[in-house]
């Protein structure tokens, strides 16, 4: 049974006797680079983003990641603002050019001791710091030297990791190693859409598989000498055929290897997909399989970021991959062209935990960019449709513990609008709006209805 109660801004819903755990954890999310400006400052080396956005013709409008969001300067005023929220974790990305500008060899104290004043004035608030090691900002010297497509990558990261948990681990408990790997390939080594921007169907399963090679030697670094937890955190997609012909099927089971197989079964079973090595054929390499059992080193958590689903019809072959995805009549599509489907993510959630044995997961990505009409007199900023994406995915989270999901906490995609990558700054995902011309932040009213959310453990959706 569920009743309504109206309040100021939305009406919120209770769902008598589906509650979410006590220790359930509620955070917020952001990645460096999209975020914090200053992207040199203080002996910080340049990474890929800032070299592809200083790139013309990269980034929608020549924007760049130099000013961001200003985070490297306004932190405090944003831990601030996550109190407002009531986060009781927040996930952030530490970049790896701060910490060793050329990527390896010297260490920039200075880098070092931003993110340690960031993670104590997390502490010092109530929240809980959820770090990522990477999150896309390869140090542009190591891109140099072949970045992911060398096999040395793996060691350089794991270096990398090394230092920053031997400065930071204890006060963050949780530490993710990569940030939607399959972004990483896919984006900058396959379309091209994202830095460094290469387009080589032979490269992507090599980044691919270095990606997972760094995953475990910074996981087997951190057995080493972490007493916390660590995970990885991927991006999954359910696929649905857009039709029972066989053609649709097949081209289905493609893209779902391609997408959301093609990192999972690596890391929870020790071996790529078959489907996936047949799509790629001669592009694909040979592995040793001492690889797949360092990438196979056993996790704490996984991490998913879960925003659509892709309803899949047969491309005609035009690509080892299918791409056609047919618009869903009546369905709502937000401003990035992905339809909001929370039902995928429920899909989602029981597929892992049947597939790969129910480990622990936290939704470490959720939102939606929608258009936001300009701030209101007296400071609002009214964005009733990504209140709607974010109740409806949120209540599919109750049913997914009740399904017997090893569910643990969800983290917002955004905390802030921030550099959307090739979109620039076009796409808002922000609880909390930024005006880029002067930094003023404003809760939007999904913020504000999160907070409600997080205040009452879940109980007001
Ligand atoms: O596209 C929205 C988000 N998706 N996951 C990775 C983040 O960096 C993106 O902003």
């Amino acid at each position: 049974m569920s009743w309504g109660v109206r309040t100021g801004t939305a009406s919120v819903e209770r769902v008598d006797g589906m509650d979410f755990p006590d220790d359930f954890l509620w955070g917020a999310a952001t990645a460096a680079y999209q975020i914090e400006g200053s992207p040199l400052a203080d002996g910080a080396g340049a990474s890929i983003w800032h070299r592809f956005c200083h790139t013309p013709g990269m980034v929608r409008d020549g924007d760049t990641g130099d000013v961001a969001c200003d985070h490297y300067h306004r932190w405090p005023e944003d831990i601030a603002l996550m109190r407002r929220l009531g986060l009781q974790s927040y996930r952030f990305s530490i970049a790896w050019g701060r910490v060793l500008p050329q990527g390896t060899g010297a260490v920039n104290e200075a880098g070092l001791d931003f993110y340690e004043r960031l993670v104590d004035g997390l502490l010092e608030a109530g929240i809980a710091p959820n770090a990522t090691l990477y999150h896309w900002d390869l140090p542009a010297a190591l891109d140099d030297c072949g970045g992911w497509l060398n096999r040395d990558s793996a060691d350089w990261f794991a270096e990398y990791a090394e230092r920053v948990f031997r400065r930071l681990d204890g006060r963050v408990k949780m530490w993710t190693t990569l940030n939607e790997p399959w972004v990483v390939m896919d984006g900058g080594y396959l379309s091209g859409a994202l830095a460094p921007g290469h387009r080589n169907l032979y490269e992507a399963p090599i980044v691919a598989h270095n990606l997972l090679r760094a995953h475990g030697k910074a996981v087997q670094a951190y057995r080493a000498s972490g007493a916390h937890r660590i995970g990885l955190v991927v991006n999954l997609e359910p696929k649905y055929p857009a039709s029972d012909a066989l053609q649709d099927r097949a081209a289905t089971r493609r893209a779902h290897a391609y997408m959301n197989r093609h990192f999972m079964d690596p890391v929870f079973r020790g071996r790529y997909d078959e489907v996936l090595v047949q799509m790629f054929g001669a592009a694909w390499p040979s592995f040793p399989a001492s690889d797949l059992e360092l990438i196979r080193t056993p996790i704490d958590f996984l991490g998913i970021n879960y925003y659509t689903r892709n309803v899949v019809r047969d491309d005609g072959g035009r690509f080892p991959l299918p791409v056609d995805r047919p618009v869903q009549p009546g369905a709502t599509y937000s401003e990035t062209g992905w339809e909001v489907f929370p039902q995928g993510l429920l899909d989602t959630l029981n597929w892992v935990r049947t597939r790969y044995g129910n480990p622990p997961v936290y939704i470490t990505e959720n939102g939606s960019a929608f258009y936001d009409p300009p701030v209101a007199q007296g400071g609002a900023v009214h964005d009733p449709l990504r209140m709607h994406y974010l109740r409806q995915h949120l209540r599919v989270l109750r049913q997914a513990i009740a399904d017997g999901c090893d569910l643990r906490g969800y983290y917002a995609w955004s905390l802030l609008d921030n550099l959307e990558w090739a979109h620039g700054y076009s796409k808002r995902f922000g609880l909390v709006h930024v005006d880029f011309q002067n930094q003023r932040r404003t809760l939007k009213d999904s913020g504000a209805h999160y907070a409600r959310v997080i205040a009452s453990n879940g109980q007001c959706l």
